[in-house]
């Protein structure tokens, strides 16, 4: 069959969506199941692709699911749809931060071959990146199909040991967050020395605009990057010293542990 089926058609879906449907796959081979009507008839509309109110509806009419809802609604979702998946058995993708697959399998029925993914909102620019772990029952194929579908969204790593999935989500799932706080905080600077509102937030949004894309594009790492911008007794060099005074790095690794708390927290809060 080859149809996805999206349950759930909300922003993280429709970036997915967004990424798929020119020239990856055919609109026709995707299914969306989402409540909210002016969400379904945008994603129709924008798309092309087959929508519904109803989830079974969608369900039935694919072989790979994507659970894109909540995680405080994902158990009731998968409880509901458990009679289709064990008639059926799909492969089934969860973007879901903090669900297990254990989890998921036991919602589902048992038995299931089950995707734990981890993208981000950078995938609405085909930019993302996607964190993903397979359950036993996954093979070969499946691990394909699931990256060529995540694949539209950016790149893909796989992680072998599940439990790293909630670092995964602190890292990279939360962390475009992180970066627009950074570029809050630098316009924010830039207005305090004088600088107008646009003039700083074009300077700001353009520079991590770059030094993203100098990350990803040279061969070198973001330390040696940073060297190279910082003349001895320097700008760059002052700046940084602030920083590394002020304890930038206990201060990024306090934060992102919280986030993988969390995500922990969410797991245990909706079994
Ligand atoms: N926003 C982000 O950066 C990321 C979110 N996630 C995960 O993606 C999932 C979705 O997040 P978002 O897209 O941000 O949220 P969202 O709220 O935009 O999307 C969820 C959608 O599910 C729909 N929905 C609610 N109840 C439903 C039901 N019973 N059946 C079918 N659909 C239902 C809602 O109407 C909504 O459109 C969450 O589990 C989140 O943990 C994962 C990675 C990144
Ligand atoms: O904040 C959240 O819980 C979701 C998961 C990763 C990004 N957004």
């Amino acid at each position: 069959m080859d149809n996805i089926a999206f349950i759930g058609g909300g922003n993280m879906a429709r970036s997915l969506i967004g990424g798929l449907v020119p020239g990856r796959v055919a609109a026709a081979s995707l299914h969306v199941a989402e409540p909210v009507d002016a969400l379904r008839d945008a994603l129709a509309r924008d798309f092309g692709v087959h929508v519904s109110p109803d989830n079974a509806t969608a369900a039935r009419a694919a072989d790979t699911w994507v659970l894109g809802v909540k995680p405080q609604v994902l158990r009731e979702v998968c409880e509901a749809l458990s009679p289709i998946a064990q008639g059926s058995r799909p492969l089934i993708v969860s973007i879901a931060a903090g669900i297990t697959t254990a989890q998921l399998d036991r919602w589902l029925g048992g038995r299931m071959a089950i995707v734990r993914a981890m993208p981000n909102t950078p995938a609405l620019v085909g930019a993302g990146v996607t964190g993903l772990f397979a359950n036993a029952r996954v093979h070969a194929q499946q691990r394909e199909r699931t990256q060529h579908l995540l694949n539209a969204a950016g790149r893909t790593v796989w992680i072998d040991d599940e439990a790293r999935m909630d670092a995964v989500t602190a890292v990279s799932g939360s962390g475009p967050a992180y970066v627009f706080l950074l570029a809050e905080a630098m316009q924010a600077a830039g207005e305090a020395e004088g600088l107008s509102p646009d003039a700083a937030r074009v300077l700001a949004y353009q520079t991590i605009l770059g030094a993203g894309r100098m990350l990803c594009e040279s061969d070198v790492d973001a330390a040696e990057l940073r060297r190279r911008v910082t003349s001895p007794n320097g700008t760059t060099h002052a700046a940084v010293q602030s920083f590394e005074a002020d304890g930038f790095r206990a201060l990024v690794q306090r934060a992102v542990h919280a986030a993988a708390v969390r995500g922990k927290e969410l797991s245990d809060a909706n079994d």
